[in-house]
Parts: structure tokens; C-alpha cells; sequence
């Protein structure tokens, strides 16, 4: 086990879940060692309690009181009632980290006002099954043992990068939101083959196994993605012709607009707590 520390999650819908399992799949820690707390969904809490063998209890004062590893994993419109309620419950032994897009690690040390190591990290849902690009940045108190062990504990759930504070917003509009992007795709695909005849049944297999080759294909073959589409595109052929549809309705810079999007909202998000919270 990477370190004998309860784990205690604040918070437990589909990115704590994703994590979870990521944890738990991969024995990184026992499943005795994580316990997992939420507003007020029973329900919820004893489904990942049964589902995981987790602990789970309504008492959020309880569960940070066992944990030496706190991850905050609501939502982030609920950051200031939470920190209200971590004052004089987290100390400096924590370990306290964050995946709350936008939130940034000095507002979590200025509302908790103590000398806390604070982790920010942006994981994705591929957590589930191992596959999340994650990023991790410290905060002021933060030392580099602590970051080592965060690193160890995350690469459960897929590939971790160390970036700066200044760089998260855009690792959330890149990777944290990213995989929507390509699942929307893959309606798209499904919903193009269905509407030009494609047999029903299998359209939604072949868009997915579609997405699939290509993502294994740039990960197995470590071709540059350049290259890999300037094979399938004969000149003249059927790709090319694709393409040229897609980049006349600005499908090419689509993506581009995506992350842009995505990647102001994190900062939005930032500015709608932080420029009232922080004097
Ligand atoms: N879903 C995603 O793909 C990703 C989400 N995130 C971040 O993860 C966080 C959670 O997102 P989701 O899991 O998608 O949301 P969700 O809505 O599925 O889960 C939120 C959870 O927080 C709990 N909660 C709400 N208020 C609470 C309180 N006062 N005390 C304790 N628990 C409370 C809810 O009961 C629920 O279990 C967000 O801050 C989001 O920015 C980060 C990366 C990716
Ligand atoms: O949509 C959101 O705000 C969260 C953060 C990144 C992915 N999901």
C-alpha cells in the first residue's frame, strides 16, 4: 500500500466514484482505508459503500477527523458552505486536495487560513477504468514528498502531469472536459451512420470501435496523429473527401472553440468565488 492514511472524499458523484474505483481496482489502498461522506444521499453512499467496500458516513467531521488525505470532490458552487465547515476541523497534518474545476489552491488556503498542504488536481472520468490524464499542482505549503505521493496515488487512475497553478485552467478545458468532446463525437459518428442507412443495431458498436482503433493506434504506434490521419486519406479518396466536408462547416476549429470555451469557464468559475471570498 502507497501510505497507511484513511482517505476521506467530500462529495460522491461520478468523479469521486471514477477515482474510487480507479483506487480500489488498482489496490493502491484498501478499500477500508477510504471513506466517503456526501450531502445527504443515503442512497448514494451505500451504493459505492457495497459496490466498493468503502466506509461511508453522513458525518463529514468524522470522516476528516479519521483521514489524513482529504479530496474534495463536490461541486464547486458548494466551496464556500464546505470550507466553512473544514475551519478548525482540517489542520496542517492534512493533506488536503481539491478536484474542483476552477477552484484555485491559495482560496483554499486563505478560507481555511492555515498553513495546509493543498493539492489542486484535474483528473478525468477515465478514472473508471485507469485511463484518466490528470494534473496535479501545490500549493504554498505543499512539500515535495507530499507531491511525490500524490503523483503515486493518482497514477492509479492514469497518466499524472505536474503543471503550474496558471496552466490548470487550461488542463481542465483540454483533459478534464475532454472526453466529452469525443463522446459527443461518437453520437455524431452513430447518428450519421444511422441516417444514411447503415443497419441500426450495429451503428453505435461501429462508431465506438471506430474511436477505439484510432485512440489505440495513436497509444500503441506512437505516430504523431499527422501522420496517422495522412494514412488513411488516399488522395482523392473517400477521407479526403470527408475531411473537406468537416473543415468546410468549421468542424477543424470546432475543437479549438471547445477547449477555449471550457477553459474560460474554469476561470469564471475561479472568479465567481474567489473575488467575493478573498479580502
Ligand atoms: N465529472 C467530471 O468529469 C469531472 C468533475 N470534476 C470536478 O469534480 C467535482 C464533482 O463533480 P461530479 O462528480 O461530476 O458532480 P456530482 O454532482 O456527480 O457529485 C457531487 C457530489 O457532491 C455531493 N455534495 C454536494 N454538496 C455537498 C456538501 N455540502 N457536502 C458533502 N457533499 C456534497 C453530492 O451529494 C454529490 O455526491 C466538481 O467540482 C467538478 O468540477 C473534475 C474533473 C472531471
Ligand atoms: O464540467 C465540469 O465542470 C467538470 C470539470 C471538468 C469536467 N467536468
Amino acid at each position: 500500500m502507497l501510505t497507511n492514511e484513511m482517505i476521506a472524499f467530500i462529495g460522491a458523484g461520478s468523479m469521486a466514484e471514477a477515482m474510487i474505483a480507479g483506487l480500489v481496482k488498482n489496490k493502491i489502498v484498501a478499500p477500508e482505508q477510504i471513506i466517503v461522506t456526501n450531502k445527504s444521499n443515503k442512497d448514494r453512499r451505500d451504493a459505492l459503500q457495497e459496490k466498493y467496500g468503502v466506509l461511508v458516513t453522513e458525518n463529514m467531521n468524522f470522516a476528516v477527523k479519521e483521514a489524513g488525505i482529504v479530496i474534495l470532490a463536490m461541486k464547486p458552487k458548494d466551496i464556500a458552505s464546505i470550507t466553512e465547515k473544514l475551519r478548525g476541523q482540517v489542520t496542517e497534518k492534512h493533506v488536503l486536495m481539491s478536484v474542483l474545476a476552477g477552484i484555485s489552491t491559495p482560496f483554499l488556503e486563505t478560507e481555511l487560513g492555515i498553513e495546509i498542504p493543498v493539492i489542486r488536481v484535474m483528473p478525468n472520468t477515465s478514472s473508471m477504468v485507469g485511463a484518466s490524464a490528470t494534473a496535479i499542482t501545490g500549493g504554498n505549503f505543499v512539500t515535495m514528498p507530499q507531491i511525490w505521493m500524490a503523483k503515486q496515488l493518482l497514477s492509479a487512475i492514469g497518466q499524472v502531469y505536474v503543471i503550474e497553478e496558471d496552466e490548470m485552467d487550461v488542463f481542465t478545458g483540454v483533459a478534464g472536459s475532454g472526453p466529452a468532446y469525443f463522446y459527443k463525437l461518437v453520437e455524431h459518428l452513430q447518428k450519421a451512420a444511422e441516417e444514411s442507412g447503415l443497419d441500426p443495431a450495429i451503428c453505435q458498436d461501429v462508431a465506438v470501435q471506430t474511436i477505439v482503433g484510432a485512440a489505440k493506434m495513436l497509444e500503441e504506434t506512437n505516430k504523431a496523429p499527422v501522420t496517422l490521419r495522412e494514412n488513411v486519406t488516399s488522395p482523392n479518396g473517400t477521407t479526403e473527401a470527408g475531411l473537406n466536408a468537416l473543415q468546410k462547416v468549421g468542424g477543424c476549429t470546432a475543437i479549438e472553440e471547445a477547449v477555449k470555451g471550457a477553459t474560460q469557464r474554469s476561470k469564471q468559475l475561479r472568479s465567481e468565488f474567489e473575488a467575493v471570498r478573498i479580502k
